[in-house]
């Protein structure tokens, strides 16, 4: 017999509840947990929470209906293949032919349940006898697609668990499908507030409170609280930006100014976005379906995102000098902040300088480029932090976008809080100040250089600024929560007086935040550099 059928990797994995392996085994030879020796239902009645039918073998589902077998799929991918959901989850959907109900449940079904995987293992643990390592992959995907039906979404018990095993009989086999089920039933015995009361009962510490309750690696809780700390917000706003983060995000898209317009997107389903011009919002719309998005006029791009390429536009210079501006993009690709910033180079006579070492992304980035007229831009494929061997002082703006653990953008990537680590963060700490003082290098006297992530974590924002800045006496910080004021269509609050930047000058770094903003978690510091005569 498959050791899957009890759910294990190698041996001995049951669920809690039930015989040890190799007793079960025998008992049950068939491997499925299903009939005794009378052909009745071994899992019928005791353990089995109300509002389940009992069917009969020739009721059971034994197929996988076409969203739980897609959200299957993408789940598996991100497990085994450490695939981004938000990459495989379309092209599955498109493969399988989904309609917009199915996808919208595939949708809902993966990504919830990648996003919720810590609290959904939790409570998985407490089901089955074994460490969690111990079971095979598969069925843990199984289980947690069905963890987030029965927990997190308005799907009835019975139909959650026969859809999820049929779903498990069809694509693991028989053996596990009863494993998962029995499982499942135990899960079904609580709604999600009762598991979440048992597993935190006893704890005291509310970081260790809040990673289970809100799904997130204690790492991650940590470095957000120490975040709204540092930039002066109240530490108990920590529940509302984890929740911000399991929600899933409305789709932003901006039109390039002077280049595109959204009236199409205003006739499908769209609505003017209230932060910032030209830009649009829904929380269903396929921005696939728009011709000016073919075209590339109309982007998808997240608010913060815009807020951020504008602020840099229109930070104040001090004198660089008569000539057209010159503007660097040193970390563009995949290219959304370049095509912006392309775009209002063109309105300000200026020229764009996006720079980006993968040879993949850099090709993404002339892609986003192609709508601007091809005499405004330039695209340079090297290492950022060579820059000024190639470009002394030569640019009034400068973005430095920097490559980050993307904690800030958790909302749109479900799987990527279990996959970062806090090892990745020091090792991008340093890369982010290599190319800040690369940037700064290339910057003109009078020139403004924004430092963004799309992290708020302060080893990836506050630290770095903050170091860069304390070996220097030629730049000054102007003040970005001001600038980006300047830029929004509603006050934003966003730069609060950070701590540890306050000597150099009267400015302060800014960050926008998804439960306050609804934009991605975006840091952005704007640093001009002094002109020498001053
Ligand atoms: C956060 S992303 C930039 C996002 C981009 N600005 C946008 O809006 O689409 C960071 C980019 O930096 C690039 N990168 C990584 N190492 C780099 C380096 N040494 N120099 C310049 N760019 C680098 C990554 O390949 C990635 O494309």
């Amino acid at each position: 017999m498959d050791d899957r059928a009890n759910g294990r990797k190698h041996n001995g994995q049951t669920h809690k509840g039930q015989g040890s392996g190799p007793d079960r085994r025998r008992r049950d030879p068939d491997g499925e947990g299903r009939r005794n020796n009378r052909g009745r239902e071994r899992n019928r009645g005791g353990n089995a929470p109300r509002g389940f039918s009992e069917s009969t073998p020739a009721q059971r589902v034994r197929e996988a209906d076409a969203a739980r077998l897609v959200a299957f799929e993408v789940l598996r991918a991100v497990s085994k293949d450490n695939a981004y959901a938000n990459l495989v989850l379309p092209a599955k959907i498109r493969a399988n032919r989904l309609d917009k109900r199915d996808a919208g449940l595939a949708t809902e079904l993966g990504y919830g349940a990648l996003r919720a995987k810590g609290s959904y293992d939790a409570v998985i643990a407490a089901c089955v006898d074994r460490p969690l390592a111990d079971v095979d992959e598969a069925i843990l995907d199984a289980l947690r697609l069905g963890a987030h039906q029965l927990l997190a979404m308005r799907i009835p018990p019975h139909a959650a668990v026969n859809q999820t095993v049929g779903l498990a009989r069809a694509v693991i086999g028989a053996g596990p499908a009863s494993f998962i089920n029995a499982v499942l039933r135990k899960i079904a015995a609580k709604d999600l507030s009762e598991w979440l009361d048992e597993l935190t009962a006893g704890l005291s510490d509310p970081v260790k409170i809040a990673a289970i309750r809100q799904a997130h690696p204690e790492w991650i809780v940590r470095a957000l609280r120490q975040s709204l700390v540092a930039h002066g917000r109240p530490v108990e706003e920590i529940d509302a930006l984890l929740e911000a983060d399991n929600a899933a995000p409305v789709v932003n898209l901006v039109a390039l100014p002077g280049l595109g317009d959204l009236a199409e997107a205003f006739d499908a389903d769209f609505t003017p976005g209230p932060l910032v011009a030209d830009s649009a919002l829904s929380a269903g719309g396929d921005p696939g379906r728009l011709g000016s998005i073919r075209e590339g006029v109309v982007r998808v791009q997240d608010v913060g995102s815009q807020l951020v390429a504008r602020a840099l536009a229109a930070a104040p210079l001090t004198g660089t000098g008569g000539a057209p501006e010159r503007w660097l993009d040193l970390c563009a690709g995949p290219g959304g902040k370049a095509a912006l910033l392309a775009a209002l180079a063109k309105q300000r006579g200026a020229t764009l300088l996006a720079n980006e070492p993968a040879e993949h992304r850099a090709e993404l980035v002339r892609k986003a480029l192609a709508a601007v007229p091809g005499e405004l831009w330039q695209l340079r494929v090297a290492d950022g932090r060579t820059i000024a061997e190639d470009y002394p002082e030569t640019f009034d703006r400068i973005l430095v976008d920097a490559p980050c653990s993307g904690l800030g953008a958790l909302r749109r990537r479900p799987e990527s809080r279990w996959r970062r680590t806090p090892a990745e963060v020091a090792e991008l700490s340093q890369l982010q100040r290599e190319l800040l003082v690369a940037g700064l290098a290339a910057l003109k006297p009078g020139g403004v250089l924004g430092y963004a992530t799309c992290s708020p974590h302060p080893a990836e924002t506050l630290a770095v600024v903050t170091d860069v800045l304390r070996k220097r006496d030629d730049l000054e910080l102007l003040d970005a929560g001001e600038v980006l004021d300047g830029v929004a269509l509603k006050p934003l609050h966003a730069g609060q007086p950070a701590a540890g930047l306050g000597n150099s000058g009267s400015g302060a770094s800014a960050q926008l935040w998804p439960h306050l903003h609804a934009t991605d978690a975006m840091f952005l510091t704007l640093i001009r550099k002094t002109n020498r005569e001053n």
